[in-house]
């Protein structure tokens, strides 16, 4: 397949971000008397947010607390992060030889990810690899963030490909809904955090890999 661009989502797809992210769940669920859940547990809901995280951290709690009262958890829970954002989070094996690679052969390369700006921003000042890459677009970068293709577009025009042109990576379903509704060719990162109740074959992604760097394979 030839290419000239490549866009990949962030948590769950370059960056292992779920042991951060679990980690400042429990700081918000042990203020509020609840027991700190497993990383085995928080890690699938890892790619879905704050607004996933809590919810299913706190269950039935969530849906049932009053917007002022999600708001400030949301709120705590951003601050935890942000404290200790980069403690435990890593590049996936393989990304930075992927990076190379794509880089070497001059392939235009984006993130395009629904975490806002200022803590994609933080992460990504610790990431070399991840710094000289053309276009990065956030959850707040436009009015609206995956799946509307809209951020897809912006990435492929900062990139100056056209959308067609461009391969998009990502682990979650909206994803893949914002890869398909952009033109894109999708590839579901299979080993990024996909509940067990999920159904990632009815997804329709035109690509499956199981490690970062499987993704040569489908560019070469
Ligand atoms: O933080 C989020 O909302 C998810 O981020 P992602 O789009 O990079 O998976």
């Amino acid at each position: 397949m030839t290419k000239l661009a490549v866009l990949f989502d962030l948590d769950g797809t370059l960056l292992d971000t779920a042991p951060d992210l679990g980690a400042a769940l429990n700081c918000v669920l042990q203020d509020y008397g609840l027991r700190a859940l497993p990383l085995s547990d928080t890690r699938p809901y890892a790619s879905h947010g704050s607004t996933g995280l809590l919810k299913f951290g706190f269950g039935e709690q969530f849906s049932l607390a009053s917007p002022m009262q999600q708001q400030r958890w949301r709120q705590q829970f951003l601050d935890y992060y942000e404290a200790r954002i980069c403690e435990q989070t890593q590049l996936f094996a393989g990304v930075s030889e992927l990076l190379a690679n794509l880089h070497a052969r001059h392939l235009a390369i984006g993130i395009v990810t629904n975490k806002p700006t200022r803590y994609t921003d933080l992460v990504l000042q610790s990431f070399p690899e991840l710094a000289k890459l053309g276009s990065v677009v956030c959850g707040d970068t436009l009015a609206v963030n995956k799946p509307d293709p809209a951020p897809l577009h912006l990435a492929a025009e900062q990139l100056q490909v056209p959308s067609s042109q461009c391969i998009y990576v990502g682990d979650a379903e909206r994803d893949i809904i914002a890869g398909r509704n952009a033109g894109m060719e999708t590839v579901l990162a299979r080993y990024g955090y996909i509940r067990c109740e999920e159904q990632p074959e009815n997804w329709q992604a035109d690509y499956d890999i199981h490690a970062p760097l499987e993704l040569l394979k489908i560019l070469a």
